[in-house]
């Protein structure tokens, strides 16, 4: 038997196995002493099987499967997208995180620059795996500064987390924030600037 699910270190794991996790939801209902059964949870394994199917979907995808259009424009400062919403799973509890990241890069000396859908499209790859908000930031960054070879790379990403919210310390409201920085926006001055563009409302 293939092992579904080893991690490396990019966050790839084997084929979503639906039955299997189908299973395991019909397991859990018993668990928690329903009867998986019943009307209303009949379908229930398969409807879940499919949610997370579709919220694990980017660990069939690379970087470089969205990072494709490139342009040379020759543009050669910051290029800033704000606001883009996100949600992910924590790989703590499988429970969401959801909030907004802010994506900006200095593109390469050879004027090198990719669709703006491309940043969002580029985040949904990494959130859409099981995931820490750390990770999510960085292998954002990375992929960046790898794949448009980029001259420099921040990347704050803003976001609650369910398990923060709905269990456990129950803190709603409560907001993380993480940063990378890369290249050339590791440089004070342009750190600064970049950041008070995305702070602005
Ligand atoms: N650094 C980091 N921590 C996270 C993230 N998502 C969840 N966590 C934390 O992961 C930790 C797991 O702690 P544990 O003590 O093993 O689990 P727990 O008993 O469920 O912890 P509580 O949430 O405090 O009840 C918790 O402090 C979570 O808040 C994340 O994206 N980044
Ligand atoms: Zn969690």
């Amino acid at each position: 038997m293939t092992d579904p699910v080893t991690l490396d270190g990019e966050g790839q794991i084997g084929e979503f196995d639906e039955k299997r996790a189908e299973n395991a939801v019909r397991e859990l209902l018993i668990a928690v002493g329903e009867d998986p059964d019943r009307e209303g949870l009949r379908e229930t394994p398969a409807r879940v099987a499919r949610a997370y199917r579709e919220l694990l979907a980017g660990h069939a995808q690379e970087p470089e499967d969205v990072l494709t259009t490139t342009f040379d424009i020759g543009h050669d400062e910051m290029v800033l997208v704000k606001d883009i919403e996100i949600v992910s799973l924590c790989e703590h509890h499988m429970l969401p995180f959801h909030g907004v990241a802010h994506i900006g890069y200095i593109p390469a000396a050879n004027g090198k620059i990719t669709g703006l859908s491309k940043l969002a499209r580029l985040v949904e790859v990494f959130a859409r795996r099981l995931q820490v908000q750390e990770r999510l930031t960085t292998q954002v960054a990375d992929s960046l500064m790898r794949i448009l070879e980029a001259r420099g790379v921040i990347v704050v990403i803003e976001a609650e987390h369910m398990c923060m919210s709905v269990r456990g310390v129950r803190k709603p409201g409560a907001k993380t924030t993480t940063s990378a920085v890369r290249g050339q926006l590791r440089d004070a001055t342009s750190r600064a600037e970049a950041m008070s563009l995305i702070v602005a409302r």
